[in-house]
């Protein structure tokens, strides 16, 4: 049972503030607040950090439990009771007398009668539009499976380690785990230690990566000593991965825009032990500096950037932060980005579309538009090319995984080849 207490519950209402103006992504409001406090320690900055994530989680429902006026800090306290289960009495020492008889109130309060986008726990706009999609009772299960919090998933890394040793060695270490569903580098431990010292990271034996987003890497199934590129690599998790199934051999090409997030790539590589990497920060897509790949690499993946609405169970700011403006300006992007990238395919090459995204708007609608303007590019059907690794997936042309239905994050991608 969590224990909280007054400086835990004052520190995290002082965060929350921060987090719910939505000006920077909450890990990193979270993360900066505990670098600037550096008397918390380990237990008090994972209260508090659980604490805030489960108000963005269910900030609807906390609110319309709070009433009028529903503070950052009655949120704060109504998820303590109504989400983590502490009860009043637990919370005694650490809130004022005026806050216990608002709880109390509160408690004794009926019920209230909760919109579907309340029930859901997201944005109207939000809410609606998945109910189009997929009907309010499935778009509901939908909504609930990605509010809740995610377990961790690790890859192990193929040029270092054996999945059975690594599960083997976690389970001698006292952390219990398993096999993953369909990545046959996956594994699911069934807590969240923090793994960054174990020597299995520290030596590039494992890697922290949803099991979903390890199924794309798969998707582009890259052989030894192919020409590769990750058009959108940002941190590397899945260049990462490219490298292992090329067995460190070819050349895999690592673009992005964000110079921040490649550099973090550089520690990766050293650890994960490839030497067929090679990153390149570009200004753009149609970057000059790619035009003397054009025509020659055996696999592109565009992991393209998107509003992020399929991993909403590790970071529910996003459904507070995206808008439809948002989104409508990311779909403009994707379809440039993925029209650039397939230019440097040659013929027979194989182009990957991906995003963690659960919008038809930023996925099949993309690709449908793409293939329209594209007559020398034909889709290959996901579930051949997963059955071909020994992977099953019934998962027809398109891939689609929810954690609803897969327990992984949301993504979409289409494996899409050039026959002229
Ligand atoms: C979904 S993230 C990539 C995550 C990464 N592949 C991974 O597995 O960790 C999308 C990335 O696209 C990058 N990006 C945005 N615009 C781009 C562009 N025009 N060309 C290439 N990359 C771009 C962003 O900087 C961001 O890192």
């Amino acid at each position: 049972m969590m224990q909280i207490n007054k400086n835990r519950l004052d520190e995290a209402t002082e965060v929350l503030a921060e987090v719910l103006r939505f000006e920077a992504p909450s890990d990193a409001v979270l993360s900066d607040f505990f670098r600037h406090n550096k008397s918390l320690g380990h237990r008090d900055r994972g209260v508090i950090a659980e604490t805030v994530y489960a108000v963005l989680r269910n900030r609807r429902r906390l609110e319309a439990w709070c009433g009028e006026r529903a503070t950052g800090r009655r949120l704060l306290l109504a998820a303590l009771i109504k989400v983590q289960g502490i009860s009043s009495r637990q919370l005694e020492g650490a809130i004022s007398a005026t806050e216990q008889r608002w709880l109390a109130e509160r408690q004794a309060a009926v019920a209230p009668t909760l919109s579907f986008a309340e029930q859901a726990d997201l944005p109207d706009w939000l809410a609606e539009r998945l109910a189009q999609v997929h009907g309010e009772a499935q778009a509901l299960r939908l909504a609930q499976a990605l509010n809740a919090p995610a377990p961790l998933d690790l890859r192990v890394n193929p040029l270092k380690a054996k999945r059975e040793e690594v599960i083997e060695r976690l389970r001698a270490d006292g952390m219990a785990c398993e096999p993953g569903a369909y990545s046959p580098l996956a594994i699911r431990l069934a807590e969240k230690p923090s793994l960054t010292k174990h020597p299995l990271f520290v030596d590039g034996s494992i890697e922290v990566q949803d099991e979903g987003s390890q199924l794309l890497g798969f998707l582009v199934g890259p052989k030894r000593g192919e020409m590769v590129a990750d058009f959108c690599a940002g941190a590397g998790g899945k260049t990462l991965l490219l490298g292992g199934l090329m067995r460190s051999t070819g050349r895999l090409y690592a673009f992005d825009t964000a110079e921040r997030r490649l550099a973090r790539l550089k520690p990766r590589v050293a650890r994960s032990g490839l030497s067929n990497v090679h990153t390149s920060a570009i200004a753009h897509e149609n970057d000059a500096r790619l035009k003397r790949l054009a025509g020659k690499l055996d696999r592109v993946l565009v992991d393209a950037p998107c509003s992020g609405l399929g991993t909403l169970r590790r970071n529910p700011d996003l459904k507070w932060r995206q808008s439809p403006k948002s989104v409508e300006e990311l779909t403009g992007k994707q379809g440039a980005i993925l029209a650039a990238a397939a230019r440097l395919l040659k013929k027979g090459g194989r182009l990957v579309y991906a995003t963690c995204s659960i919008l038809p708007e930023e996925n099949d609608a993309i690709v449908d538009a793409f293939l329209a303007a594209h007559p020398d590019f034909k889709l290959l059907p996901a579930q051949e090319i997963f059955a071909g690794q020994g992977i099953e997936l019934a998962c027809g042309e398109r891939l689609r995984l929810d954690p609803m239905t897969h327990g992984t994050d949301g993504f979409f991608a289409v494996a899409l080849e050039r026959n002229g």
